[in-house]
């Protein structure tokens, strides 16, 4: 594609006439990855600036190079007061505007974006729709599976997917859209027709300076909604009305808005609900009907998870009956409240909670069906919010009757120092420090008796554990198998 053409949709760059003319071969913001005659867009980093790399990128045959200032090289070189920004509005250009070819469903909010995401899925599937899906755990094009380095990936990277998923006839998207991704503007160059928000609590405040920051940055989606390329489909903000951000999300957007809510007046609720240990019922009350909903899923949380995805099926026009079958043939989310299961005689569940919320939530839940005792075996991931430490230690210890504290991720943090964040002030004595998190996973396993539940926190479908820069392999479900196998026999 000729340079000009890409540049066409910027509003303003500064450039020597000649560069026009230029063939770009793709678009790169990886300087070890530019090829001969690539375009190489410099991003100011948190770790590094790539206006530094400009050489190695010349030196791999760099045919141009998209800059915030002048640079000190023969590559001819185009200015522009953003290159974030610009990147994702270049990208989305040079891939022919993929996501204006299917409807595409982004989700934020604190914690459910995950399983919201793949509650959706299952209701595309419900109705033969082939989708795309991205997030924590894999982007997935039907069925096949791909690794993803963020929840959210960079907006080179998405344009490029949603290419490839347009390509392969995808018939809807669903994306997990995280705060850092808005704030990045990682989804400026996407037209979504749904933005849906879970909810907003604590998390994140190492990167957001504080709530109301956190709170701008998922608010970006809403604004966002509507920017579009595409100007026949209706855009939708599906919104939680008993969470407190309600108000400013709703006065965010310039879409049509659909609230969903329990407490609260909403366009979709949920009616007569029953909690129970092997699964929920209630009745999905929506501006299209009723229906009797029998699911899996355990939890008041995930009685919020189907609304945020009932009301987003219902905003691109799917049939109610659907939404029922999809919500009644889902088991579970991988790494979400998953039970391991090895012929014990007490529960264990690994559960993905690593926010004081979260871990609330699953505490409550589990707390209502206990007929024993409660284990509970968490940690808090390094390099993260270190006020959440505290927090999450505090609700860990109000539910549980025995708390294991152990490691996370600990990445480039002191194991012991993360640790004695989470447990300095801590009055109680209910608990145990062990470093080692099969250690800890262990000494659970070995502790618990007939009808004893053990919540084993933080990592859910995680298959490594980092500690300094290092992965190593590292599943809780494999890592509990083993333990009760080695406890019975
Ligand atoms: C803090 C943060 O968000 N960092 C993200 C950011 O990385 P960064 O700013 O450090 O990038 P950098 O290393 O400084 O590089 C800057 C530029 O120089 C380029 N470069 C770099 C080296 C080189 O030799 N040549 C070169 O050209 C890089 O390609 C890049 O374009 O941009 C990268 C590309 O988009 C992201 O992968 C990276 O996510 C890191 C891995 C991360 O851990 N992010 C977390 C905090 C995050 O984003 N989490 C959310 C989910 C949270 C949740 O839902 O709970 C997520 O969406 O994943
Ligand atoms: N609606 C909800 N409200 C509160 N907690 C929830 C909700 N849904 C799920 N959870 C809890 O949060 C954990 C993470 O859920 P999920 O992976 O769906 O969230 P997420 O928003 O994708 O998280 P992440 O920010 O890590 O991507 C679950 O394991 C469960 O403990
Ligand atoms: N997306 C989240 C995941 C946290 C998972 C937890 N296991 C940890 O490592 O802190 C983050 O990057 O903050
Ligand atoms: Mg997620």
């Amino acid at each position: 594609m000729k340079l000009k053409e890409i540049l066409s949709v910027l509003p303003f760059y500064h450039a020597v006439d000649s560069i026009e003319t230029i063939d770009i071969n793709t678009i790169k913001m990886d300087s070890r990855e530019v090829e001969a005659g690539d375009l190489f867009v410099c991003i100011k980093g948190y770790t590094v600036d790539g206006h530094d790399f400009v050489k190695q990128a010349a030196s791999n045959g760099a045919a141009a190079i998209l800059a915030e200032k002048e640079l000190e090289t023969a590559v001819p070189t185009v200015t522009v007061a953003n290159t974030s920004r610009a990147l994702a509005m270049l990208a989305a250009k040079f891939y022919d505007y993929p996501t204006t070819k299917f409807p595409l469903v982004g989700i934020t909010g604190t914690n459910g974006k995950t399983t919201v995401t793949y509650l959706l899925e299952s209701i595309f599937n419900q109705i033969n729709r082939k989708t795309g899906v991205i997030g924590t755990i894999q982007m997935k094009i039907g069925e096949v599976v791909y690794p993803v380095k963020n929840t959210t990936p960079d907006a080179l990277f998405l344009q490029k997917k949603f290419n490839q998923m347009a390509e392969q006839n995808v018939e809807a998207a669903i994306m997990e859209v995280s705060s850092h991704a808005l704030d990045q503007g990682r989804v400026y160059g996407c037209d979504f027709d749904v933005a849906v928000f879970t909810n907003l609590s604590q998390d994140h405040l190492d990167y957001h300076k504080d709530m109301d920051d956190y709170l701008r940055a998922k608010s970006l989606l809403f604004a966002q909604l509507g920017n579009t390329y595409n100007e026949g489909r209706k855009k939708f903000a599906v919104i939680n009305e008993d969470d407190q951000a309600s108000e400013l999300l709703k006065r965010s957007t310039a879409q049509h808005v659909m609230t969903y809510g329990c407490k609260n007046r909403a366009q979709v609720m949920a009616a007569n609900i029953q909690l129970e240990a092997t699964g929920t019922k209630f009745t999905l009350k929506t501006p299209t009907g009723e229906a009797e909903i029998n699911s899996k899923l355990i939890g008041m949380f995930n009685v919020y998870n189907m609304l945020a995805a009932s009301a987003a099926a219902i905003a691109v026009h799917i049939p109610l009956v659907s939404i029922k079958s999809a919500f009644e043939n889902i088991t579970g989310v991988s790494g979400r409240f998953e039970p391991v299961i090895a012929g014990q005689s007490f529960a264990t569940l690994v559960d993905y909670a690593h926010t004081p919320d979260s871990l609330e939530n699953v505490l409550q839940t589990i707390k209502g069906f206990a007929k024993g005792k409660i284990y509970v075996v968490v940690g808090c991931g390094g390099d993260r919010d270190k006020t959440k430490r505290p927090l999450m230690a505090a609700i860990a210890l109000k539910y549980a009757d025995r708390a294991i504290f152990t490691s996370d991720n600990p990445r480039t943090e002191d194991p012991e120092a993360i640790l004695h964040d989470m447990t300095e002030g801590v009055e109680a004595d209910h608990y145990d420090v062990i470093v080692n998190r099969k250690d800890a996973i262990t000494y659970a396993i070995k502790h618990a008796k007939d009808n004893d539940i053990i919540l084993i926190a933080g990592k859910g479908h995680e298959t490594y554990q980092q500690i300094g820069e290092v992965k190593y392999d590292f599943d809780d479900r494999q890592v509990a198998k083993e333990a009760i196998q080695a406890k019975e026999n």
